[in-house]
């Protein structure tokens, strides 16, 4: 497993201009910080195409080596992904670790990690990520083995840490299928209730999780960290106009979010991918912010989110000097955005008013059955629908056409009932 950098470990950062796959150094910075490391220098440079041995040319390799030495360096971060062996060759040559963009995102998510499920998906892409580093004489997985029992006859190191790697592998994939269907479980039992569901969704940092605190009051690690949340929580919360919905965290996105956590974060965005509606949070304050909103539609694309409806939220405008809270309305009267600041909570209850429009129209029709005798039934059910239709048969039997609410489709539950489109 990665050894994590402990906090105020001193990194230096290493930052090509390349032709393609360029990356924000300020964003690499801000990774850093979250990992608990602390930037001290950063190496620039342009190439037209990365060297195959080292990433970096041979010049610019020796300046790090100078660097490394005076400023006591205990980390080189590399703004772009290395090839396994590329990592290898500049751990060797510096005498200090090495890691790539895609090993410091992996990190920061098994820093953040709450959840069992999140552990789970976090170690998989970890083990994933290190299982194309494995090489002869790679001894990253020293401290796992050693057991008795754990190291076949006649096997080399190699061969012991690729079984070791394989076994955890599988044992993770397991228990995360099993997971994965709890979840999709909950889900189903969730849309039969038909209880509408809204994601939270945005760059990292944008504050989901603090808004996702001040709507629903639950004590949500919030951190001016990147990625503070990495398991999606649901709550209930009660609308203004009556009705409910369920309220879902999901992980912060980031732009080039490395294929690995994609995959391993696959049933955590299907929360998204599955709403009714995305709320999509955004900080207002930022000066990248139109290339947030832009990067996280990319992302919720990718996971077949893409067609979602979304409410806009824009947040922290107490950093701003002239926004007051307010709605936005698009041309049809329908709420496409909300000014807000989820820490001193203004606007929350714009935001609140505007979900009730959203889903306001909450009502179904259903057609019930009630046998002779329910009569008692009957009467509790005019209190709360509007009856469309009422025919009883011979035998007193009664076929009723009602609209309700769906928050009341519960009283429904001791008849039959059929959905009627
Ligand atoms: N000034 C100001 N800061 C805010 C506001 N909302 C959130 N923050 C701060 O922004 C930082 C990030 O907030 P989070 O709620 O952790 O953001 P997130 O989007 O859940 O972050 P990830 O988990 O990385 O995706 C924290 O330091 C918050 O205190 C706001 O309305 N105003």
């Amino acid at each position: 497993m990665f050894e994590r950098p402990d906090a105020g470990e001193r990194a230096i950062l290493v930052h090509l201009n390349l032709q393609v796959g360029q990356e924000d150094l300020d964003e690499l910075k801000e990774l850093t910080k979250s990992a608990g490391a602390q930037p001290i220098h950063v190496v620039t440079g342009s190439r037209h195409r990365p060297d195959p041995k080292y990433f970096v040319g041979i010049g610019k390799l020796d300046e790090i080596k100078v660097a490394v030495a005076e400023l006591q360096a205990d980390i080189i971060i590399v703004n772009h992904p290395l090839s396994p062996s590329q990592e290898r060759n500049l751990e060797k040559a510096l005498e200090v670790r090495v890691v790539d963009r895609n090993g410091l995102i992996l990190d920061i998510f098994a820093q953040r990690a709450q959840t069992f499920e999140g552990k789970l998906q976090v170690e998989l892409a970890q083990l994933k990520h290190l299982s194309t580093r494995l090489i002869r004489g790679w001894t990253h997985l020293e401290r796992q083995k050693g057991g008795i029992g754990l190291r076949g006859p006649g096997e080399t190191q190699l061969e012991t840490d690729r079984r070791l790697l394989a076994v955890r592998i599988k044992q993770i994939q397991q228990r995360l299928e099993k997971v994965e269907k709890q979840r999709h479980q909950s889900r189903s039992k969730r849309k039969k209730a038909e209880i509408p569901t809204a994601s939270l969704v945005g760059y990292t940092n944008a504050g989901k999780s603090t808004l996702f605190n001040t709507l629903t009051g639950a004590g949500i690690y919030a951190a001016d960290q990147l990625f503070a949340t990495l398991d999606p929580t649901l709550r209930q919360l009660p609308l203004a106009n009556g009705g409910e919905i369920i309220l879902a965290d999901t992980v912060g996105f980031i732009r080039h979010l490395p294929h690995e956590l994609v995959a391993a974060f696959r049933s955590t965005l299907q929360e998204a991918a599955e709403a009714d509606l995305l709320l999509h949070v955004i900080d207002a304050a930022a000066e990248d912010r139109d290339d947030t909103i832009l990067q996280v539609n990319q992302v919720l694309e990718e996971i077949g989110a893409g067609k979602i409806s979304q409410l806009k939220v824009f947040n922290k405008i107490d950093l701003l000097d002239d926004i007051e809270p307010h709605i936005d309305y698009d041309a049809d009267g329908r709420p496409v955005a909300v000014w807000i600041s989820a820490q001193s909570g203004a606007g929350c209850d714009l935001l609140q008013q505007a979900l009730s429009e959203l889903f306001a129209s909450s009502k179904v029709i259903r057609k019930c059955y009630l046998p002779a005798g329910q009569a008692g039934q009957k009467a509790k059910l005019f209190a709360f629908v509007r009856i469309i239709s009422d025919v009883t048969d011979d035998h007193g039997d009664c076929e009723l056409t009602i609209e309700i609410d769906k928050k009341h489709l519960g009283l429904l539950k001791h008849i039959r009932v059929e959905a009627v489109v």
